[in-house]
């Protein structure tokens, strides 16, 4: 394949050939040869695929909410070239016969992915550091769906464990003996959208995020093991990330923060419109705390946005505020509301590219992926910024059927390109094979 004509994300204009999975050239005035797919881009961008570390697919255990398959798609078609799975899907992945299951499982993807490993009482960490984990977590440090919530005894074994491996340990951060119960008394409306989340952000305060997050890494100082803090919903959480980092001499296991787009698009005063498909772990904070983390994330504080993943189906949010489940979906909406914010002015697309695909894929140790350079993947995204649509949950590709984002503007991909091959164009591609392979630094040499 050749690209031509694209506006890189630095502002370069380059015509891209494709051979073989891989970017063989970036370069001008190339020629197409013969038999070779064109692919005109002039006035269009085209960026790296973003790599979503942080996606719940469901499988094993949940299908009806989201597949490898389901899941995969709408990764793909909203620019996501590769995903990283989390650990409470049931039975969870906390061992090495749980790994396997959903390796082959994962199969059926259409993305590149890395499964993560989880952390309970009942983990067996040696058959799980036996297998090619891509980083331990989210570590669960209270409970959200699935009850993997742990104490911190086990959390520093298992930061113990990882730091050994070389392995890096993401982190759900909220301590629950702070979480204000007083917030979810009196009536909650009981079943139907009537009742909102802003009980349950004022329930699982900021300061219960707060803490956990300084606790985690006070856990991780001086310690050989990697840290990344899963979706941090506070500035109060980036900051202390930012001074973590700052304080640490070792470069190599320096600490890490992933923001999601929730918590950076949507705030408390959209709790009355979202009822309780606004309910999420951390919750939605004020707007004053959105445009706090927002500003954190356009100065370069943020260093990966992932979207949280987590999809439920309609009938399992419209229930009551306390039965409903926590979590909303993201994956394809991700690049769609980053490039938004690109086309406004209030980020640059060097800065979008950063947080989407090059940061993940530093951190994570994945080389080949992330960049736009001779020699890397061919997982790459074309969009053409000057065709915004409207986000509507009946063109996204979910198993789950909805979106928090219902009504606000996105600039989608028209082409996604996984190692070379197609796997998006506008529609779906229905019935392609499925593509996705293992990455992640320990999958090496397996
Ligand atoms: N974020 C959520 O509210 N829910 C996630 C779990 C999690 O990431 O905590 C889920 O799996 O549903
Ligand atoms: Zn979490
Ligand atoms: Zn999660």
């Amino acid at each position: 394949m050749l690209i031509t004509g694209a506006e890189l994300a630095d502002g370069r204009v380059r015509d891209i050939r494709i051979r073989d999975g891989t970017i063989k050239r970036v370069a001008t005035g190339l020629d197409a040869a013969a038999g070779e797919r064109i692919v005109e881009a002039r006035g269009r961008h085209l960026l790296p695929g973003a790599i979503d570390v942080h996606v719940h697919f469901r499988e094993p255990g949940a299908n009806h909410k989201e597949t490898w398959r389901s899941g995969s798609e709408s990764a793909a078609a909203g620019g996501v070239t590769c995903v990283v799975d989390q650990p409470n899907t049931s039975p969870p992945t906390i061992d090495g016969n749980a790994f396997d299951e959903k390796r082959a499982l994962a199969d059926a993807s259409l993305v590149d992915y890395g499964i993560n490993g989880g952390v309970t009482a009942e983990w067996d960490p040696d058959s799980l550091f036996d297998r090619p984990l891509f980083a331990l977590g989210e570590v669960f440090l209270a409970d959200s769906t699935g009850d993997m919530g742990i104490a911190v005894g086990l959390f520093e074994d298992a930061l113990a464990e990882a730091a050994a491996r070389d392995v890096p340990v993401t982190v759900h951060a909220e301590d629950e003996a702070l979480f204000d119960s007083a917030a979810l008394d009196g009536d909650l409306g009981g079943a139907g959208t009537a009742a909102t989340a802003d009980a349950w952000s004022a329930y699982r305060a900021a300061d219960a995020e707060v803490a956990a997050v300084e606790r985690a890494l006070d856990a991780a100082a001086g310690t050989d093991a990697q840290v990344h803090i899963a979706h941090t919903s506070t500035p109060e959480a980036i900051d202390a990330v930012t001074e973590a980092r700052a304080a640490s001499d070792a470069a190599d296991a320096a600490a890490t923060c992933e923001v999601t787009p929730h918590h950076l698009f949507l705030s408390r005063e959209n709790a009355g419109r979202l009822g309780t498909f606004g309910r999420m772990n951390p919750p939605l904070r004020s707007e004053a705390r959105r445009s706090a983390a927002f500003e954190r994330l356009r100065d370069g504080d943020v260093d990966v946005v992932a979207t949280d993943h987590a999809p439920h189906t309609v009938a399992e949010k419209r229930q009551g505020l306390t039965d409903a489940p926590s979590g909303v979906p993201g994956v394809e909406t991700l690049y769609p509301l980053l490039l938004e914010s690109v086309r406004n002015g209030e980020l640059s697309m060097e800065r979008v590219r950063d947080v989407a695909a090059a940061n993940p894929a530093s951190i994570f140790g994945l080389p080949a992926k992330g960049r736009i350079v001779e020699g890397a993947d061919a997982d790459l995204v074309l969009v053409d910024l000057t065709d915004p649509r409207e986000i509507e949950a009946g063109a996204l590709h979910s198993a789950c059927g909805w979106t928090p984002f219902e009504g606000l503007q996105g600039v989608f991909p028209e082409l996604t390109v996984v190692r070379g091959s197609v796997v998006y164009e506008r529609d779906p591609i229905t019935g392609a094979e499925s593509f996705g392979e293992p990455v992640g630094r320990n999958v090496r040499g397996e």
